[in-house]
């Protein structure tokens, strides 16, 4: 499903913030991807999300080379992948049910579609009786599971995530990791960033380690 081939990436003349990545991702798997602040974690999320560009390499998803992709393919690419960020990033002034449907609108889907797949999404997330209610009413476990509804609402094949648990205590974090297991569970792919040792060890998934731009490690799932 993801392929990086002696990837690197470097911001105009800085030193490299990724260097010589190699690794497979298999359709279908979960992976986390681990390392200190500054490790890379998120340029290497914005390389497949096609974000960035590398700067040396090939970064393949889906078989798609991604440095080939035509400007105007790139936001259908984009569709095939729901995100999830450490801050949500919900539109505060919208309705729990309106901040999921936004990438349908976008996408023009029609309104009882959009309606039926908004309220499917916010089910899987435990949260179907909030969709009136507004982010600022919510709790932080709550918005955090609205932004992964509205990550799956479009039905991806591969889910990222950026520090998703990044402001969420344990208990909360277990959820929210749960809840990608479930996802993975019916086949998406899943790879979330994250510097939660205690969390990745506990969950024994196959784990991606960056120090400094390299990739320093590569665990299978114990
Ligand atoms: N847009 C950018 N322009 C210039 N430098 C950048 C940019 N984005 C990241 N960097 C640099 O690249 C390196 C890797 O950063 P990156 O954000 O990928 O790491 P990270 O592991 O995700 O860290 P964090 O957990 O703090 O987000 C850092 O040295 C950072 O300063």
């Amino acid at each position: 499903m993801i392929v990086f081939e002696h990837v690197g990436k470097r911001y105009g003349g800085r030193s490299e913030a990724l260097a010589d990545i190699n690794f497979r991702v298999g359709r279908g798997e979960m992976l986390f991807l681990t390392g200190h602040s500054g490790a890379g974690k998120s340029s290497l999320l914005r390389l497949i999300m096609r974000l960035e560009k590398p700067s040396r390499g090939r970064v393949l998803v889906a078989g798609h080379d991604l440095d080939r992709f035509h400007l105007s393919q790139i936001p259908y690419y984009r569709r095939q992948i729901g995100v999830v960020f450490q801050d949500h990033q919900l539109l505060f002034d919208r309705s729990v049910f309106a901040n999921v449907a936004l990438p349908l609108e976008i996408q023009g889907v029609e309104p009882r579609e959009s309606a039926r797949r908004v309220r499917a999404a916010l089910d899987k997330v435990g949260l179907l009786y909030r969709e009136t209610a507004l982010p600022i009413e919510l709790s932080s476990g709550e918005r955090q599971r609205i932004g992964i509804a509205r990550a799956v609402v479009n039905k991806p094949s591969l889910l990222l995530a950026d520090e998703p648990t990044g402001n969420l205590d344990p208990q909360l974090s277990a959820d929210i990791m749960r809840l990608f297991e479930d996802f993975n569970r019916i086949g998406t792919t899943v790879m979330v960033a994250s510097h939660d040792l205690a969390l990745i060890t506990r969950l024994r998934h196959r784990v991606l380690r960056l120090r400094e731009g390299r990739l320093v490690g590569d665990e299978e799932a114990a």
